[in-house]
């Protein structure tokens, strides 16, 4: 042991409030500085400090005599000045702000957990004499390093240890000195009160605070001895990782009830066993603690931690439950869950998981950039007992089964208004009607210029740009940002992250139930995608069209030019990038993250390029496809179909979609509502550029009933125009649209109404497509092109590091040439419906869903 770690040690034994701290102090500088007179008559120090000499002895406790006698007694701890002690003791008292004492900056003291911040008081006390230690403990170090003499002359010549034996060193010697241990030209370092400030007052860790003053505890359960011995390795790297050293506890012996007081970080390592065991007493206390009700909530709201679990997989579904309902149950309670649950398969690389979960936890709590604890998933009981995050059933879903932010008027089903940038239902501030105002204004100037614009385009080189229809020239625009302090306000409240002036990025609830085990989006049966890797972003939040089932209301902006400041490729990837994964750190605490996903989550593999907003629209989407590709990121990139050029100039994209959303112009003007006049010709354009790509396209038909769903043999004519090479079929997703679009849950159609379609589909496009895979959960159907099959096996997944091959090649390819083969339980017919069976189905209900479900129990009931 270090001299450094022994007295930080009797530190954590004996530590004692501020005032016994400061009197211990004085009394050990009084015991030293008489140590060091009498060892030393060549000491040139001018005497004791007077607020050392105050405190001199009288209110020292017992314990502050133990800890000097120890002192005294080690000879790993060195003899101090008294001006060291003095000023140890000087900064042990210092008034401060409680921030600007720890030696943080403020929005570092706010991040510390609330037993730090809650009591300032207290937690001075304690926190100013745990630097007091510390100091001493550096302070020690750094002599035991110098090779300093202990306050002795040495013999006139005796360099052996560094030291300088009191003489100065010659002025060229003199950072060679210092290095060694002497003050630069002053003589040694141990006799000079100028040299003193070698060992500079140690600044200690703020993300270390909480563990000085309240150790990390670890417990175990275990009867064949590997939890033990993972507790141990956990304490082991903590100490490596320059913490305090936790208490290593076996669960059986500690008083469950002291959970309900305990503040410190607490790590549980468990064992399962569907026998009696040592978990038994610690799992029933949980239990019927949770499930009491004359427990408060938030009874354990004090506690933080996180849970490993060991086990083994051939307990099937039993498979480590005992652990599992400890994490869940703690987090229940309130305590704050610090890290994801993490569990180690006896029958796998049990050891190897618990060390990936060991080091990602201690680096987590080391992370400076993180708080420790997210205030926003304490986890808040609801009625029912789950958490608030675990109780999201009632959620509504976006086209991506994604939940969906209803203003209030669809809350009550009432109209809305589209007022532009302004949210939706929303009431508007009297300050924000005049913004309101100009916008419209703004908007009724936009519509005008892009009518110009349009008429300047049909009139061919009749009239210069610039010119009205009767010659007046048309004042320039001002380059303005997309989003508008409004649109910002209303996209960030649904759960948007903006970068820059027009790019967006947010996390869908696939990625949420991929890193809670709970499966993944439809891509991945179709492509082998795994949420919990994709990022969805958009560098253009603005679109040409007003879609009825585009479920961002129409708060985004519309247009058919880029008119706005461009941001730089670069600077929307990381800002989407960072953004992304600063909202998945926030998922950490969510009941049910596992920490393998979260741990992979780290890696973005696959950009979604459909959030809202038109992608092709930005004007340097080419570059920021191949800053995604240089980073080993692909790229599925959605087009609503109305920037032809665009999509004939884009480089190769790992999958280029098309939305097609209505066969007939008609139907299309009925359901895009686009802004474009000749939105039709620039939809089959779209279509004739899409043939003519060479990577993997893909139409994507949202099947609205009583909408679309009838014009079958229209959209076999622009299937056969522009040859996809798969054609994705869903129904679309209930959004609460009421108002403006006028659609109702009576346009969403069932699953087997969308099978119907596709088979009908199928049957008119006769060979060279067929029904490939499905992804029942989301009621998604993939219909692929027979290029994709050999023999009996479909190949619609994708190679991944094959396609990054290929762009890095710089030659010409085709989409046959990075596919993959489908997994059997994606493929359509499939029992699992296109689920993966790795994955826990969760079945998520509407609430409707669940009036038609409870209905028929009751039809049931009454037939019995
Ligand atoms: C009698 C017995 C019962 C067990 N029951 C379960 C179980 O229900 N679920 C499970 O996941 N693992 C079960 N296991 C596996 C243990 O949890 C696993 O081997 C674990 O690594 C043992 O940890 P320990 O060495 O700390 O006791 C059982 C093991 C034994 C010996
Ligand atoms: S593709 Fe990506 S963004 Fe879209 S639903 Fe799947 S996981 Fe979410």
């Amino acid at each position: 042991m270090t001299a450094a770690s022994s007295n930080l040690q009797l530190w954590k034994e004996y530590r004692i409030p501020l005032v016994c701290m400061a009197i211990g102090i004085a009394t050990l500088s009084i015991i030293l500085s008489n140590k060091n007179k009498d060892n030393n008559n060549n000491n040139d120090s001018t005497g004791a400090n007077p607020k050392s000499q105050d405190s001199n002895g009288k209110k020292a406790g017992n314990k502050v005599d133990k800890v000097v006698q120890d002192m005294e007694q080690d000879p790993a701890i060195p003899e101090l000045s008294e001006e060291a002690v003095a000023r140890v003791v000087d900064q042990a008292t210092e008034e401060q702000k409680p921030y600007q004492h720890r030696g943080l900056k403020k929005e570092e003291f706010r991040k510390l957990p609330k037993v730090i911040r809650k009591k300032p008081k207290k937690m001075q006390a304690q926190l100013d004499a745990a630097a007091a230690a510390a100091n001493l403990a550096a302070i020690a170090a750094t002599s035991e390093k110098s090779g300093c003499c202990g306050g002795k002359n040495k013999p006139a010549g005796d360099t052996s240890t560094g030291c300088c034996g009191g003489k100065h060193k010659p002025a060229a010697e003199d950072s060679v000195a210092a290095v060694n241990g002497c003050s630069s030209g002053s003589g040694c370092a141990c006799s000079s009160p100028s040299s003193l400030t070698t060992p500079a007052l140690t600044k200690i860790d703020p993300l270390l605070l909480p563990y000085l003053v309240d150790p990390i505890k670890i417990f175990y359960s275990t009867i064949t001895g590997t939890a033990k011995l993972f507790a141990t390795q956990l304490a082991d790297s903590a100490v490596s990782h320059g913490l305090p050293e936790p208490k290593v506890i076996d669960i059986v012996d500690y008083d469950t009830e002291d959970f309900l007081s305990e503040s410190s970080l607490s790590i549980f390592i468990l064992s399962t066993y569907n026998v009696e065991g040592p978990n038994d007493w610690f799992l029933k206390w949980l239990e019927d603690t949770r499930f009491d009700w004359r427990v408060e909530k938030g009874a354990l709201s004090k506690l933080k931690f996180s849970v490993f679990g060991l086990g083994d997989s051939a307990y099937t579904e039993e498979f480590c439950n005992g652990p599992r309902s400890a994490d869940k149950w703690l987090g229940q309670m309130g305590a704050q869950r610090v890290w994801p649950f993490g569990e180690g398969d006896k029958n796998g690389d049990q050891g190897g998981a618990f060390k990936q979960w060991n080091d990602a936890l201690l680096a987590s709590l080391l992370d400076p950039h993180q708080s420790h604890v997210h205030d926003a998933y304490f986890s808040s009981d609801e009625e029912d007992g789950a958490s608030a995050s675990e109780n999201d059933d009632d959620e509504e879903l976006d086209e991506d089964g994604e939940p969906v932010t209803k203003t209030k008027e669809e809350k009550l089903g009432l109209p809305t208004i589209d007022r532009g940038d302004a949210s939706e239902g929303e009431m508007v501030d009297l300050e924000d009607m005049g913004n309101i105002a100009r916008k419209i204004k703004q908007a009724k100037e936009d519509k005008a210029l892009d009518e110009e614009a349009f008429a300047n385009e049909k009139a061919g080189a009749k009239r210069s740009v610039g010119e009205t229809k009767d010659g007046k020239a048309i004042k320039p625009r001002e380059v303005r940002e997309m989003v508008s302090p409004l649109l910002y306000k209303s996209l960030t409240k649904q759960g948007y992250k903006i970068i820059g002036s027009h790019s967006g990025v947010k996390i869908c609830r696939w990625t949420k139930a991929a890193l809670r085990g709970r499966g993944f989006c439809y891509k991945h049966s179709f492509y082998g995608i795994q949420s919990h890797l994709c990022m969805e972003t958009t560098p253009s939040l603005a679109c040409a069209n007003k879609c009825v089932f585009c479920w961002r209301h129409h708060t985004n902006p519309v247009g058919t030019e880029w008119r706005w400041k461009v941001d730089d490729p670069e600077f929307i990837l990381e800002g989407a990038l960072e953004n992304h994964y600063g909202m998945l750190k926030q998922l950490k605490g969510v009941p049910g993250v596992r920490a393998d996903r979260f741990v992979e989550a780290g890696e973005v593999k696959h950009c979604a390029l459909s959030l809202v907003g038109e992608p092709i629209f930005y004007p340097h989407i080419n570059e920021f496809v191949r800053l995604l590709h240089k980073k080993r990121i692909s790229s599925f990139l959605v087009t609503n179909a109305q920037f032809p050029d665009a999509i004939a100039s884009m480089d190769p994209v790992t999958q280029l979609y098309v939305s097609v959303d209505a066969s007939t112009k008609e139907s299309l003007k009925k359901i895009d509502r686009p802004l474009f006049r000749d939105f039709w010709e620039r939809f089959l354009d779209s279509l004739d550029a899409l043939g003519k790509k060479g990577q993997r396209t893909v139409y994507r038909l949202t099947l609205v009933k009583d909408f679309n769903t009838d014009e079958i043999s229209n959209y076999v004519e622009l299937i056969r125009r522009g040859q996809p090479d798969f054609i994705e079929i869903k129904g679309v997703t209930y959004c609460g649209y009421g108002g403006a679009s006028g659609l109702t849950m009576a346009n969403v159609p069932y699953h087997t109404e969308v099978v119907r379609f596709v088979e009908l589909i199928q049957e008119q496009l006769g060979a060279g497509y067929e029904i490939a895979a499905e992804h029942a959960h989301s009621c998604s159907i993939l219909v692929a092109s027979t290029k994709f099959k050999k023999g009996d096996t479909w190949y619609t997944h994708i190679d991944y590091d094959k396609f990054f091959e290929l762009v890095e090649s710089g030659e010409k390819f085709t989409s046959l040439d990075y596919m993959a083969e489908t997994p059997s339980w994606a493929v359509f017919g499939a029992p699992e419906g296109g689920f993966d069976p790795d994955e826990t189905r969760y079945f998520r209900k509407t609430k409707e869903q669940r009036k038609a479900d409870r209905e028929r129990r009751e039809d049931e009931e009454d037939q019995e």
